[in-house]
C-alpha cells in the first residue's frame, strides 16, 4: 500500500465547479472560497477562465491585490484556436494577462473531437497543442496540460492520443492530466490506461518527465474511484471539486477523494491537521454557493456518522468502530443518535445522557419510554427531526417536565377578502388580504387567561396570541423566533382530511429546535408543535441559567 507519497490536489470549483447547471458565482463568492480552500491547505487552485466572462478576469486582477497565502492561483485557458497565430489568440492573450505561475491548458486528445468540435485537422491539433504550451513557456509560465477526454481518446486511437501528449511534453509542461472529460470510465480502464501511460513516460529516457495527474467526471457515479485508482498507478496531481460541483453529473468530489487518500492510503493531501477543517469547509462552500448541502455525503454529511438502528447504536455505544469506517473528529464531523422507532433501549440511554438527564437502562421507565416512543412514530409523529419533543417526552416520564403553564383552547378565525374590502386596512404596499385572529386560553400559577392576537396566518396569530399570555410570566419568551415552519401530510388518499405533521424550529439566536405535531387539523397540529417550541425554549434558558448560578456558587 502505497504511504506518505505526497500528492497535489487541485481544486476546480471555481472553474469547473462553476459549469454545474444551477451555480453562479460573483467575484466575491470566488475570493471567498479561494480563501477558504487556502486556508485548507489546497495547493492548486484553479480560479476561473480568464476572458471567457468578465468575472474570471476580476477574479484574478484582485487576487494579484491581495494574493493568496500559500496556494497556487491557476488561470485556466483552451489552446490556440485552429490556424490562428498563438501570439494573436485572445484566449492566451487573456491567460497571460491572470499573471499566474501556473496555466492549465486543455487540448484536444480525442481524434473525434478534433475533426468534429475543432474542424480541423490532426496535425493541426498537434501543432495547437505545441505553439500554445510553448508560447506560455516562453512568457515565463508553468504549465499543466489538462489532456481533455484522454481517455475516451486513447481506447479510440492510442497512436494520435500519445502524439498529443508528446505535442505537450515536447513543448515544456510540466504536468500531464489525464481527463475523463465524459466520465463514463470504469477502474479497471483507469487502471490499464495510467499504467501504459506512466510506463511510456519512462521510456522517453527524459532529463525532466512530467508528472501525471488526473481529472474525472461522475456521469457513471465513479470520479472518486477513478481519481483514487489513478493516484495508485501513479498519479501525483488529484483534481476535482469540493462537494463533487461540476458540468453535467459532477467531478470527482474532494471531500471524499482526500480522506480517502489520506486516511486509508497513507498520501500526504493536506497538513495533517487541515483534515479536520474538512466539513466545516464543504459546508461553507455550499453556503456560499447557495444550494443546500448534501446530508447524505460520505465523510461530511450531517448523516455520515448518524446512527439510527438500534442494533447499530448498541454497537457504536460499544465500541464506535462497529459501524464507522473512520472516526468522524478525523475530518471535522460529529458522531450523531438519532431517534425513531428503529430505535432501540441504546438510543434512549444515549439521548438521555446528551440532554443531561439520569436514565438507568434498568429502570422500567426507559422501556415504556421506548415503547411510548414506538407508538408514537406510528401515530405519525417523528422525533429524528423533533429532538425537543423527544426531550420533553422524556422528562415528563422522568417527571422532570415543571408545569410552566395549562392550555385550555383556542380559537383561529381567518378571513380572505378582495384587496380593498373586508375588516382589516391592507395597504397598496401590502395587498395581502387574508387575516388571522386567534384567541388563546390558558392558566399558568393557577391563573385563567383569555388572549387574543393577529397575525398574517393561523400559526403567526396562534404564536402571538401565546406570547402576549405568557409574557408577564416568561419576559425571556421574546428572544426566540420562528425559523422554520414544514407540513407534512401523512395519508395523502384522505385528501383534506389527512392526517397532518407539522415541525416548527425556533432558535433564540445561539441554539436551535425543533418540535412536532399530529393532527388531522393543521392548526391543531401546528398550535401541539408551537406550544411545546416555547415550553422547550423556557426550560432550556431556565436550565441554563442555573447552571450558571451553580458554576458562580462553586
Ligand atoms: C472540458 C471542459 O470543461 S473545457 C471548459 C469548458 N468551459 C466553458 O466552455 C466555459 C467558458 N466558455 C466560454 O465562455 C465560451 O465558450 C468561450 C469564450 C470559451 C468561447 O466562446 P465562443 O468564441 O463564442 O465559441 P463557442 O463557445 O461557441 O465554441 C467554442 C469554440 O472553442 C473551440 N475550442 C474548443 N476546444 C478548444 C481547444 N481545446 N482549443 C482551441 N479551441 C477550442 C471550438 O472549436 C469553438 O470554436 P469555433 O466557434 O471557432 O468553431
Ligand atoms: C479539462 C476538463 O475540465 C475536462 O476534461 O473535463
Amino acid at each position: 500500500m502505497p504511504s506518505h507519497t505526497q500528492l497535489w490536489i487541485y481544486d476546480t470549483t471555481l472553474r469547473d465547479g462553476a459549469q454545474r447547471e444551477g451555480l453562479s458565482l460573483s467575484v466575491e463568492d470566488k475570493l471567498n472560497i479561494a480563501r477558504r480552500l487556502d486556508d485548507l491547505g489546497i495547493p492548486f487552485i484553479e480560479g476561473g477562465w480568464p476572458g471567457a466572462n468578465p468575472k474570471d478576469g476580476q477574479f484574478f486582477a484582485q487576487l494579484q491585490q491581495q494574493p493568496l497565502r500559500q496556494a497556487e492561483i491557476v488561470a485556466f485557458c483552451s489552446t490556440r484556436r485552429p490556424r490562428c497565430p498563438v501570439a494573436e489568440d485572445v484566449t492566451l492573450a487573456a491567460a497571460l494577462a491572470a499573471r499566474t505561475n501556473w496555466v492549465t491548458l486543455f487540448g484536444k486528445s480525442w481524434d473525434l473531437h478534433v475533426t468534429e468540435s475543432l474542424k480541423t485537422d490532426l496535425n493541426e491539433n498537434l501543432s495547437m497543442i505545441y505553439d500554445s504550451v510553448a508560447y506560455l513557456r516562453k512568457q515565463g509560465r508553468r504549465v499543466i496540460y489538462d489532456a481533455e477526454h484522454w481517455f475516451d481518446g486513447y481506447l479510440n486511437n492510442p497512436t494520435y492520443a500519445v502524439q498529443t501528449l508528446e505535442a505537450a511534453i515536447r513543448a515544456g509542461a510540466e504536468w500531464l492530466v489525464l481527463c475523463d472529460t465524459n466520465g463514463g470510465m470504469l477502474p479497471h480502464q483507469i487502471t490499464d490506461v495510467v499504467r501504459t501511460v506512466s510506463q511510456w513516460l519512462t521510456t522517453l529516457n527524459l532529463d525532466n518527465l512530467p508528472r501525471l495527474g488526473i481529472h474525472t467526471h461522475n456521469d457513471g457515479e465513479m470520479a472518486v474511484a477513478n481519481a483514487v485508482t489513478a493516484a495508485i498507478e501513479g498519479a501525483t496531481m488529484i483534481q476535482g471539486t469540493i462537494n463533487g460541483y461540476g458540468e453535467r453529473c459532477g467531478n470527482a468530489n474532494l471531500c471524499s477523494l482526500i480522506p480517502n487518500l489520506q486516511l486509508k492510503l497513507g498520501y500526504n493531501c493536506l497538513p495533517a491537521h487541515k483534515l479536520a477543517s474538512l466539513t466545516e469547509t464543504s459546508r461553507y462552500v455550499s453556503e456560499v454557493v447557495n444550494l443546500a448541502p448534501d446530508d447524505h455525503a460520505p465523510y461530511v454529511g450531517l448523516s455520515a456518522f448518524a446512527h439510527k438502528g438500534g442494533i447499530h447504536v448498541s454497537a457504536v455505544e460499544r465500541n464506535p468502530s462497529t459501524y464507522e469506517h473512520v472516526e468522524p473528529d478525523a475530518v471535522g464531523n460529529r458522531r450523531r443518535i438519532v431517534i425513531s422507532d428503529q430505535a432501540g433501549l441504546s438510543n434512549v440511554m444515549a439521548k438521555a445522557r446528551s440532554f443531561g438527564l439520569q436514565l438507568d437502562r434498568t429502570n422500567p421507565t426507559s422501556r415504556h419510554l421506548l415503547q411510548r416512543l414506538k407508538c408514537l412514530e406510528d401515530e405519525g409523529y417523528q422525533f429524528e427531526a423533533a429532538e425537543a419533543s423527544f426531550e420533553l417526552l422524556m422528562r415528563e416520564a422522568l417527571g422532570q417536565r415543571p408545569n410552566m403553564f395549562d392550555i385550555h383552547g383556542f380559537q383561529v378565525h381567518c378571513e380572505r377578502m378582495p384587496y380593498g374590502t373586508g375588516t382589516v386596512n391592507h395597504s397598496p404596499e401590502s395587498p395581502a388580504s387574508s387575516y388571522s385572529l386567534a384567541t388563546v386560553k390558558i392558566a399558568v400559577d393557577g391563573k385563567n387567561l383569555l388572549h387574543a392576537a393577529e397575525g398574517n396566518g393561523p400559526v403567526e396569530a396562534l404564536d402571538n396570541a401565546l406570547r402576549k399570555a405568557l409574557e408577564r410570566f416568561y419576559p425571556e419568551l421574546e428572544r426566540f423566533y420562528l425559523t422554520d415552519y414544514k407540513v407534512r401530510i401523512l395519508d395523502s388518499a384522505a385528501g383534506t382530511a389527512a392526517k397532518t405533521r407539522v415541525l416548527v424550529e425556533f432558535s433564540d439566536g445561539e441554539s436551535r429546535w425543533t418540535t412536532v405535531g399530529l393532527s388531522p387539523n393543521i392548526l391543531e397540529a401546528s398550535y401541539q408543535a408551537v406550544v411545546e417550541g416555547l415550553e422547550y425554549g423556557l426550560l432550556k434558558l431556565r436550565s441554563q441559567v442555573k447552571a450558571k448560578l451553580v458554576a458562580c456558587q462553586s
